[in-house]
């Protein structure tokens, strides 16, 4: 792409314009790059080039300004050389300027030409005017270049003829052959044209000195050949420019011609192009008018064919509803007859059903009738069962005085044995007689030992035969028992006693009858109802801790074979919970020494147990350690269950080896000091907590390598008199709601055993999750309902006696079904 100044270069119009001011141009280094070049190799010339304007243009502002048609050295340097015979005779002027260009010399002979131009004797006057004398003799300025000839020369009159071939001494310097190049490049018209410079040596009419006057002249003459030779150069130099120039200018012309070519058929082309777009225009207008009739012709069609569709779609959709009617019907009917036939089928099979039903029912009565026979047969059973019992333990009381027996033997053979040893070493030196009474003795020792091992042997068969029978019979009496006491009046300062009816002491009865709270029947008569419950046990009030720990010691026989047990004392405030439980000779107490004598008993049959007791709190949902008496230091208590061991076990508890029977007592006594007392209206050192007392069990047979693990738990539960009648407030409010809640969650979890339910509610309190592994299941449960004989007391002890009535009903195994009915009867009275 050229530049715009390449353009401007390449335009022949304002090249033209540039070419008379090419040295200016050059001097101040703003000429194009094809100039430059050229300059470049012209060093030399360039030089003097340029100091060539300036000399002119001082000489311009000297001289007159010359004519206006005359051309300047520049333009004329651009003209082509004309042959000599055509170059125009040189006006004096224009020789005379082509002899004398720069310098002062050159304003000297302006001088002289306008002296010229105005007289021939205004000469003399220049001369003085300018201090020099005129060089000129010419009296005829009009033909300068017949002055110039050697023909013209005027004759010098006693002067030596001045030769430019043999120069004199005075003027040797200028005498000089001038260069080769200068020389060669002027014609001879040049060598002609500076001829005149001679001056014609004339006789002053003053008489001035000819000698003097040559020498002037001499000196101008130098001068002027002087500059004639660096116009000379400058003249080639510029010469070589214009040449150049030339080239340069035909090379632009030639591309001024090339861009013009190039215009034009670009010119042409655009022309093509623009009647190409107008046919272009004019297709496409034709097209478009084309395709608009088409889409015309399109859209009719296309709404011809929508119409048709649409047409066709009514049609098949009327057809399509005609047949889905038929179909419908068709179906419908369909429907209804097998929906008839579905109806004579299900009505046989009701029909056939109906006598299934009847034969099963009869088959129902009958396996009913058969079950009525097979519990006769395990009443008889249990009968047998409970005669075998005392069977056994008679058979266990004449093994015992057997081994009693035996063990007397032996001692009676131990000493005999004593005896006889006594008789050997007596007889020891003895003959045969003496060998043989030894080992006769010695054979009944053996005789009589086999048989103390053999009744040992069968002494642990029977153990374990006794213990199977007896939770046989443990199980049949019920795995949740419950069983009344009525504590005895404690004065006459407690109140009048509520009218309760006990069960004869000679009858296997277990009825209590209550007689109710005053009501006032609708007549305004004022009547007191009966209420009769049964219980496994009912104990009157003159009945002594002593016998009620009788009733319970199966069950701690039981937890010492390896069983759950847990006994509860159930009952409101003051109604003797505490003291059944935990006086001095209360449940606790004796559970513990009947445990001890057992275990010492068990030791003869090769059986070794250890004992662990803990003692805790429930209170207000929170466990406490009663045996742990630092309250600052107190942990938290956590329940662990063992699901496989079905064992529980309370984390950071304090646990006690009760080795000794002194250890319990201990143990009872910090635990009463530590156990939560407060005041309540309805007693005044009442127990707000519910006590658990925890015994375990491990025995192990190294004979059988047997091992069992039981628990003995003694729960003496919190007064369970309701909120109202406690009048509690504030903290004993809260207390209460506590101790009720639990409660009520005992009940849910005995009900819900009762049913069998898959889901027994033991996490809904703290006691009822402590106790898990204790209620229910594989465990054995004793229910003691503690009832106050006060009148006062009467509405709660109702309260109780429904919810151990209740608990009562859960029983599972034979006698349920007979409790149940008492249970009926007594609800209808
Ligand atoms: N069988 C009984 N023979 C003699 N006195 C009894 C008998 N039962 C309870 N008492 C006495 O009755 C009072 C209240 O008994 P106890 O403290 O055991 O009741 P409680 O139900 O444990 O009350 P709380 O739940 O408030 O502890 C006590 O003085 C107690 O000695």
């Amino acid at each position: 792409m050229e530049s715009s100044e390449n353009r401007n270069a390449l335009n022949p119009a304002s090249t033209k314009l540039r070419l008379p001011t090419t040295y200016a141009a050059t001097a101040t280094a703003t000429a194009p790059t094809g100039l430059k070049e050229i300059s470049d190799s012209q060093s030399n010339a360039r030089a003097q080039m340029s100091s060539i304007p300036t000399k002119r243009a001082a000489n311009d502002s000297a001289v007159a300004p010359p004519d206006a048609k005359r051309k300047t050295l520049v333009e004329r340097a651009g003209e082509p050389i004309q042959p000599k015979s055509q170059l125009p005779a040189p006006t004096p002027t224009s020789a005379f300027l082509t002899g004398t260009i720069s310098g002062a010399s050159i304003v000297q002979l302006a001088n002289a030409r306008n002296a010229n131009k105005t007289t021939a004797t205004a000469l003399p006057r220049a001369s003085s005017a300018t201090g020099h004398r005129p060089t000129y003799s010419s009296t005829n300025p009009s033909s300068f270049t017949k002055s110039l000839g050697p023909s013209s020369r005027p004759p010098v009159t006693g002067l030596r003829q001045p030769s430019f071939n043999q120069p004199t001494n005075r003027s040797r310097s200028i005498s000089k052959p001038r260069p080769a190049t200068s020389m060669s490049s002027h014609g001879p018209s040049r060598d002609v044209s500076v001829a005149p410079t001679q001056p014609a040596p004339t006789q002053p009419p003053n008489g001035i000195d000819v000698d003097e006057r040559l020498n002037e002249v001499d000196a101008e003459w130098k001068v002027m050949k002087e500059a004639f030779s660096i116009s000379l150069q400058d003249k080639k130099a510029m010469e070589t420019a214009v040449q150049m120039a030339k080239n340069q200018v035909d090379t632009l012309e030639a591309e001024r011609q090339k861009l013009n070519e190039r215009n034009e058929l670009l010119q042409k082309e655009m022309d093509a192009l623009r009647q190409q777009f107008q046919q272009l225009t004019l297709t496409l207008e034709r097209q478009k008018m084309d395709h608009e009739y088409q889409l015309q012709n399109k859209s009719r069609e296309h709404e011809h064919e929508v119409q048709e569709l649409q047409r066709k779609l009514k049609q098949e959709s009327e057809r399509l509803q005609r047949i889905n009617r038929e179909e419908k019907d068709a179906f419908e009917r369909q429907c209804r007859a097998d929906l008839e036939g579905e109806k004579a089928k299900a009505a046989k099979e009701v029909r056939d059903l109906r006598l299934k039903l009847g034969a099963e029912q009869q088959d129902i009565n009958k396996s009913l009738l058969e079950k009525e026979r097979e519990l006769r047969q395990l009443q008889s059973q249990l009968d047998d069962l409970r005669s075998e019992l005392s069977q056994e333990q008679k058979n266990k009381r004449a093994l015992q005085e057997q081994i009693n027996e035996m063990a007397t033997t032996n001692g009676k053979l131990e000493a005999r044995n004593q005896g006889l040893r006594a008789q050997i070493d007596f007889l020891e030196s003895d003959s045969k007689q003496q060998s043989d009474s030894f080992a006769q003795i010695e054979a009944r020792l053996r005789e009589a030992l086999e048989i103390a091992e053999n009744a040992k042997q069968k002494l642990i068969k029977e153990e374990t035969e006794r213990r199977i029978l007896f939770n046989k019979y443990q199980e049949l009496k019920g795995n949740i028992r419950v069983m009344c006491r009525v504590r005895p009046a404690l004065g006459k300062s407690e109140g009048n006693e509520a009218k309760i009816m006990f069960p004869d002491a000679k009858t296997s009865s277990a009825q209590i009858e209550v007689t109710g709270l005053e009501e006032k029947s609708s007549f305004g008569n004022i009547n007191r109802k009966v209420l009769p419950f049964e219980f496994d046990r009912v104990f009157a009030p003159s009945v002594h801790n002593e016998e009620i720990f009788d009733e319970i010691s199966q069950l701690v026989q039981s937890a010492l074979d390896g069983y759950n047990v847990c006994i509860f004392c159930y009952g409101q405030t003051g109604s003797g919970k505490t003291y059944t439980m935990s006086s001095p000779d209360g449940m606790i107490p004796r559970a513990t020494h009947m445990i001890y004598d057992t275990i010492t008993k068990l030791r003869e049959k090769s059986w070794t147990y250890t004992m662990e007791g803990s003692f805790v709190e429930v209170y207000n949902e929170e466990l406490n350690d009663l045996l742990d008496g630092s309250n600052n230091s107190k942990k938290k208590l956590e329940i662990r269950h063992d699901d496989v061991r079905k064992q529980t076990t309370v984390l950071n508890c304090k646990t006690v080896a009760l080795d000794s029977a002194d250890k319990v007592e201990m143990m009872l006594k910090q635990a009463q000091n530590n156990r939560s007392v407060a005041a309540t209206k309805a007693n005044e050192r009442s127990s707000r907590s519910h006590s658990v007392f925890i015994l375990k069990l491990v025995g192990e047979n190294s004979v059988t390598n047997e091992r069992c693990e039981g628990t003995l738990n003694l729960v003496d539960l919190a007064g369970s008199e309701r909120l109202k009648h406690s009048q509690a407030e504030g903290e004993r409010m809260k207390e209460t709601q506590s101790i009720n809640k639990s409660l009520a969650c005992l009940g849910d979890v005995i009900e819900a055993l009762g049913r069998g339910s898959s889901h027994v509610p033991y996490r809904n309190s703290k006691l009822t999750h402590l106790l898990q592994y204790s209620l229910g299941g594989n465990s054995k449960t004793l229910m003691f309902v503690m009832v106050s004989p006060l009148e006062a007391h009467l509405k709660e002890t109702i309260t109780s006696l429904r919810f151990a009535t209740k608990v009562h009903n859960t029983h599972i195994g034979t006698a349920k079904s007979t409790k149940k009915a008492i249970k009926d009867r007594s609800s209808e009275s």
